[in-house]
């Protein structure tokens, strides 16, 4: 945590979090790999299973570990939308599973709503925010 950017500004990386339940890890994992060549200008945040995976596929990507969703990883996060430290979330949240953490799942989600800040649950509308983060990065819009 002591990595994490106090404020961002448009000349500094681009925040993003990175979440996914068991069975949707393959499906971020892949969408990570598609969209390397954007990511690896940002600063990656990812709960703990997740960036293992995401960090053993794509190396090349400037990624912090957090704790591991169920042990407190999606609190974290929202602690750091919270604070103002986070420009995007992607969350691939499985909707067919009963989840042991929903609480922190719910939290995380509603804080993302409260703060607004982007967020994207599958790789469609992941495609969608990241090239609209991007392209509003290099117009300044
Ligand atoms: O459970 C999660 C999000 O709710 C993800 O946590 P992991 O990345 O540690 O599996």
């Amino acid at each position: 945590m002591e990595q994490i950017l106090s404020s961002n500004s448009s000349d500094s990386p681009l925040r993003l979090a990175l979440v996914a339940h068991d069975a949707k890890k393959a499906d971020l994992v892949d969408w990570v790999r598609q969209n390397t060549s954007l990511l690896q200008g940002a600063d990656l945040f990812a709960t703990g299973t997740t960036g293992t995976k995401i960090l053993d596929a794509s190396p090349q990507l400037k990624l912090t570990c957090l704790k591991s969703g169920p042990l407190g990883g999606d609190q974290q996060l929202g602690a750091m939308i919270c604070e103002g430290k986070l420009d995007a979330l992607f969350f691939f949240i499985d909707p067919m599973s009963p989840m042991p953490h929903d609480v922190d799942i719910k939290a995380l989600s509603r804080l993302a709503i409260v703060y607004d800040i982007p967020c994207a649950h599958s790789p469609s509308t992941a495609n969608f925010v990241l090239k609209g983060l991007f392209s509003q990065r290099e117009t300044g819009a």
